[in-house]
């Protein structure tokens, strides 16, 4: 019963493996490189010389996210760094389609003397959560609205345990409608409570900053000194505070492993797209995944049927592997500085279940369900468990529109990192789609 998608796909491999000059080209124009920010759908109003960071508001049902994204715009138009965008404009959340699941989000931007902010609200909690583990709307940073008359509250609990497993490192808080707490105590309770609270989720809880302000009130231009003037300080803080995200250029070179070809006279050529990094043409490279990990030399690169010195993130190349036989090679496997990944088999996963509506399944599956699960270019057959210390493991079902945690592992290992996103199929039918939150030795 064993299957691996590796060798189902093998006969798409020997098959364009006699016509590799077509598929070169047609690879390559059938992927231009995308400008990040155009592909978003942003309006090009902007100058682009500020760095782009995207961010979001999560928190709690009703706490305030929309309106504080709405006063964020108001304030900021202002000083002409972004549109006024209105909360019945933000709320109506528009339905955009990714990976085959339909999203409820809203994007709006702005800028601030440094940055230019992509930043998403969504409509509710489940939007939130289908979000982050989808990565629909990756988050680079967040700011966490908590209203200062509930204090943190479930939502804020469960989006903070979320943010910080799809890999946001660090938050802004916004303790809102402080327009209706007369007791500074009460505030200051709160503070506390919520610095204690960032800690337990691993985030910096004494740096992180806190500002206290009321959304409404600088949507309806009152109380300038809780409003308006805090809305800057918010602002001010994400530019201080959040870090750019590391460029792709400057992380270690990746490249997924599309194909194989061996080319006579010459020896082994593995193509796909460079993920991020640099390849040096000359330089030691590794092979990782699907039980045949080895290092090698990278001695050329070829692009546009030219060859090339190096290759950098969003580049479909051809790399030549010195001394390496075709069948050391598979699709699946991902070509990697030597050392910069590790091929696993068991990691640890928080999984959105779609729904029927979205082309999942009619039915709930049990523990030990085995679909397959695509990650990058592998295909790889996956048992599921519910997270090892699951209550009632045995007897439990995840539901369609659910979001579990679950253990997966592998049949042959892959190059998995935490934040790596994944799909489960089964049958042709997308019915998860999930993030690596910890590897399992
Ligand atoms: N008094 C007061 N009310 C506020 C403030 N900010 C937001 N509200 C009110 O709180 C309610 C909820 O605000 P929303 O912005 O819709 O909250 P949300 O977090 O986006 O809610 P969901 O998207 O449903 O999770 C609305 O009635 C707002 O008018 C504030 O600073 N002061
Ligand atoms: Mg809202």
């Amino acid at each position: 019963m064993l299957r691996v998608a590796a060798c189902r796909a093998a006969p798409a491999v020997f098959a364009s493996s006699s016509s590799i000059l077509p598929r070169f080209s047609i690879s390559r124009a059938a992927r231009p490189a995308v400008n990040f920010v155009a592909r978003r759908g942003y309006a090009e109003i902007y100058n682009r010389t500020k760095p782009h960071m995207n961010v979001g508001t999560i928190g709690h049902v009703d706490h305030g996210k929309t309106t504080l994204t709405a006063a964020i715009t108001k304030v900021l138009a202002e000083t002409g760094g972004a549109t006024f965008t209105d909360y019945a404009q933000i709320d109506k959340a528009p339905e955009e389609k990714a990976r085959g699941i339909t999203i409820n989000s809203s994007h709006v931007e702005y800028e601030t003397d440094s940055r230019h902010y992509g930043h998403i609200d969504c409509p509710g909690h489940a939007d939130y959560i289908k979000n982050m583990i989808t990565g629909a709307a990756q988050m680079d940073g967040a700011i966490i609205v908590v209203s200062a008359t509930d204090g943190q509250m479930p939502q804020t609990r469960e989006h903070l345990l979320l943010a910080r497993q799809v890999g946001i490192r660090k938050l802004v808080v916004f303790i809102n409608k402080v327009d209706m707490i007369n007791d500074p105590e009460m505030l200051e309770l709160v503070d506390m409570e919520i610095r204690d609270l960032l800690s337990t989720y691993n985030f910096d809880g004494e740096n992180t900053p806190i500002v206290m302000g009321s959304a409404l009130a600088a949507l309806e231009g009152r109380d300038k000194e809780i409003g308006v003037d805090k809305i800057l300080e918010l602002v001010k803080a994400c530019d201080a505070w959040l870090d750019l995200p590391a460029r792709d250029l400057d992380k270690p070179f990746l490249m997924p492993i599309e194909d194989v070809f061996s080319i006579s006279g010459r020896g082994t050529v593995a193509t796909g797209r460079v993920e991020r990094g640099t390849a040096l043409k000359g330089k030691e490279v590794e092979i990782l995944g699907l039980g045949n990990s080895f290092k090698t030399t990278l001695t050329g690169i070829e692009m546009f049927h030219k060859e090339l010195e190096r290759a950098e993130a969003g580049d479909n190349m051809g790399a030549l592997l010195r001394s390496t036989r075709r069948d050391q090679v598979r699709r699946g496997q991902v070509l990697i500085e030597p050392g910069s990944m590790k091929a696993v088999k068991r990691f640890r996963s928080q999984v959105y279940i779609l729904t029927k509506d979205e082309g999942g399944r009619y039915t709930p599956f049990m523990q030990g369900y085995r679909p397959q699960l695509y990650l990058r270019t592998a295909d790889v057959t996956v048992t599921l468990n519910f997270a090892e210390g699951t209550p009632d493991a045995e007897e439990k079902m995840a539901m369609p529109g659910d979001n579990v945690e679950l253990d997966c592992e592998l049949i042959f290992d892959l190059a998995v990192e935490v934040g790596s996103r994944f799909t489960l199929r089964e049958a042709n039918k997308t019915i998860g789609t999930g993030v690596v939150t910890k590897i399992l030795e």
